[in-house]
């Protein structure tokens, strides 16, 4: 299996002299093709800022990030956007979506950004509720479906391009213990399907423990659980 997403020896800080926060300090971290990680950690100790960096949208102030064996930290922005929306999807607890447009129109957006024709983004984001098991909602718009149907187009849109790393934060923190299972097997089934690597970062242990690994923060370092 090969590497990727890398974080190492990864440095980030927020404001200085007495008010500076440490929130990493040397955080070293790897991710195989396949995997599905846990990043299971109190409030405020710093999953946000670990996704946000390894989802190229923030630069580390120390160390490098790599994304499948590549040094992102010396490329401009450009590339690094580049890099983003090919290779790494995000799902937020808050599903994100456009509310003015419908559930498949969504999910055909980045394909069409990326330079996929309007046809096959059509067909493709149709698989991907299909698979979701939300296809017979793909012409509503967000407003007009629940919270786990949402969140299940907020997945399919987040795999839309095929990306080889899924970036999740608490995807399932805003839903029912039912409907949060519900949500949970579809990603993960998702994830199993499609080799994709998983960095999910949630406060439910019984959905953690699911996962192939789990990690968590302690003073500014990723450690394995
Ligand atoms: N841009 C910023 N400027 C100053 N401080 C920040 C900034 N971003 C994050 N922080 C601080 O860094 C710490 C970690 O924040 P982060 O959002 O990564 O935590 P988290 O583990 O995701 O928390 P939660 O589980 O509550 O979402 C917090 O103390 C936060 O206030």
């Amino acid at each position: 299996m090969s590497e990727v997403l890398k974080i190492d020896n990864v440095g980030r800080f927020f404001g200085d002299g007495d008010t500076r926060l440490d929130i990493l300090k040397g955080a070293e971290f790897s991710m195989r093709k396949g995997e599905m990680v846990g990043l299971v950690a109190p409030s405020g100790t710093g999953k946000s800022t670990l996704l946000h960096l390894a989802g190229l949208l923030e630069r580390p102030d120390t160390g490098n990030v790599y994304v499948n064996g590549r040094d992102c930290g010396a490329l401009p922005d450009g590339e690094r956007t580049t890099i983003r929306r090919s290779e790494i999807g995000f799902v937020y607890q808050f599903h994100h979506l456009l509310p003015e447009f419908s559930a498949a129109e969504n999910v055909m957006m980045p394909q069409m950004i990326a330079g996929l024709g309007r046809h096959e983004a059509r067909e493709r984001a149709g698989q991907l509720l299909d698979y979701m098991r939300v296809g017979h909602r793909a012409e509503h718009r967000p407003a007009e479906l629940s919270g786990g149907e949402q969140q299940r187009v907020a997945i399919a849109r987040a795999v839309a391009n095929a990306p080889l790393i899924l970036l999740a934060d608490e995807p399932t923190g805003n839903l029912d213990p039912v409907t949060a299972h519900y949500v949970f097997d579809a990603l993960e089934a998702l994830v199993r399907q499609s080799g994709l690597a998983a960095m999910i970062a949630t406060h439910n242990h019984e959905l953690a423990a699911r996962m192939d690994r789990r990690v968590t923060l302690e003073e500014g370092r990723i450690v394995e659980l």
